[in-house]
């Protein structure tokens, strides 16, 4: 990997390139098979490079990725002689498949041999010519058994690691202004940024109750405490277990959450935290109330009660939850036969960036005759308000209309009353921002 990137000019001041390369090794190793070059992108979004920008890296990772040689030759794989090797260097049938990594005897008709580039093939650096293959990961930190935690920090910090709900519960009993911490990556910020000082932290990262992934008849119960990898992971494979009508929020909530953040992040972030921070930009608020989820609640005495998402935040950074309560769980109920749900997101990059506006947008159509009609619908903007603010005017507008051009042209103009952005609203980019919101 590091010859390649060399060998490719991806690597230039150097400060981001261990990073870049660990990404991809960690693909490659946790991959059973050859990742496709839409995976080797993914792997890479977290990171970050200011000097060669991503071509370069991108085309030296690209020689590890699952391709058909065929593609970039003018033979079709069926011309081959079985057994025939097409060399993806020079797009000719030989034998460099066979021969080692360190090159002697690879092919060397290739034309960027005489810059003296050598791209090496799948087959040389996938692992197969190696017997010892390296671990994925050590096995005995997978398998090592847990312990509840009580550490004691500096200024009398305290550090707690429950491994019961009812050890969280007692715990959030005695320190009702404990914070609660998962991923780290709002707490983190807030303590070493903002120089935010927590007495007592509590991490949940390991309370099974808040870890659950049900799928159930009527929908998904998710619980606070899971990463938004295995959020994507699920959601990829109702999409591909259930029936399609069944799982437009899944694909639209799949499709945000590839611009969420890179992998690193998403494998530590977890859904509650993204939740109860209620950032005015959270990427998937907008979603979960659009798509009509339900979030579950508990106290300190283990007593729930379920809030529907769409009335759950309250103001900037503001959720109605008690300092005794905790989300629990969301519930996601799978769409019907003609309702749909979707996400938008825009910011200035699209791997990596905060959105400067994003929405998530449900309708629900009801056969009427010939016409298609609006038989229910939630539209909510994120980066316009405090809060993810839902444009209930548009909708009050839109139920009960045909679906077509006229209430289209009708739901714009209410969607200016509904999103209004001040000239000194806080953010800037006011006219650029209400380009997007219609
Ligand atoms: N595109 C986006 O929208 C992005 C959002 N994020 C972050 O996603 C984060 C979530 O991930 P983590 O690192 O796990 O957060 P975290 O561990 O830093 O916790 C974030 C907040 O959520 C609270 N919290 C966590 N679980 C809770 C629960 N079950 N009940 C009540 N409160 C709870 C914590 O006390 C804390 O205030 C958000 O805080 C946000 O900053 C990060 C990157 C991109
Ligand atoms: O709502 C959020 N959106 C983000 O893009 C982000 N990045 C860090 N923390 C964040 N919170």
């Amino acid at each position: 990997m590091k010859e390649s990137l060399a060998r490719s000019h991806g690597s230039q001041c150097g400060f981001c390139t261990p990073g870049f390369i660990m990404s991809m090794y960690a693909l490659l190793r946790s991959s059973e098979l050859p990742p496709t070059e839409e995976q080797i992108e993914e792997c890479l979004a977290g990171n970050l490079c200011r000097c060669t920008g991503y071509r370069p890296i991108i085309d030296a990772f690209q020689v590890f990725a699952k391709t058909d040689d065929a593609f970039y030759t003018n033979t079709s794989s069926s011309d081959l002689q079985s057994g025939e090797f097409l060399c993806p260097s020079t797009g000719k049938p030989c034998s460099c498949k066979s021969k080692g990594l360190n090159g002697a005897e690879t092919c060397k008709k290739s034309t960027a041999n005489e810059h003296n580039y050598e791209p090496v093939s799948y087959s040389e650096v996938d692992g197969s010519t190696y017997t010892d293959k390296e671990l994925i990961f050590p096995p005995e930190l997978l398998l090592r058994k847990l312990t509840p935690l009580y550490l004691n920090g500096f200024g009398g910090l305290k550090w707690f690691r429950p491994l019961k709900i009812q050890h969280l519960l007692e715990l959030k009993a005695k320190f009702p202004d404990a914070k609660l911490v998962v991923g780290n990556t709002e707490v983190g910020i807030e303590m070493r940024l903002k120089r935010i000082q927590y007495k007592v932290l509590i991490s949940v990262a390991h309370v099974p109750e808040l870890n659950v992934l049900h799928v159930k008849d009527d929908g998904l119960e998710i619980g606070a405490a899971v990463r938004l990898s295995e959020l994507l992971q699920m959601f990829r494979k109702v999409i591909n277990e259930r029936a399609a009508h069944e799982t437009s929020s899944c694909k639209a909530f799949i499709e945000q959450i590839k611009w969420f953040a890179g992998t690193q992040i998403k494998n530590v972030a977890c859904v509650g935290g993204n939740i109860c921070t209620a950032s005015p930009i959270s990427d998937l608020n907008p979603l979960w109330m659009a798509a009509g989820a339900k979030f579950q609640i508990i106290d300190c005495k283990g007593n729930i009660r379920t809030i529907m998402a769409e009335n759950f935040f309250l103001g900037y950074r503001k959720v109605d939850l008690t300092s005794g309560e905790i989300l629990l769980s969301i519930f996601l109920p799978w769409t019907r036969p003609f309702e749909y749900v979707k996400e938008f997101k825009q910011a200035h990059r699209r791997d990596d960036d905060i959105a400067i506006v994003n929405a998530g947008m449900r309708v629900f159509l009801e056969e009427k005759g010939e016409d298609l009609v609006v038989s229910d619908s939630l539209i909510v903007y994120g980066g316009v308000a405090p809060l993810s603010l839902s444009a209930v005017k548009t909708k009050e507008f839109i139920i009960g209309k045909n679906w077509d051009q006229e209430l289209l042209q009708g739901a714009l103009k209410f969607l200016e009353i509904d999103i209004f952005l001040k000239e000194d609203a806080p953010g800037g980019m006011v006219e650029f921002r209400k380009s997007f919101n219609t």
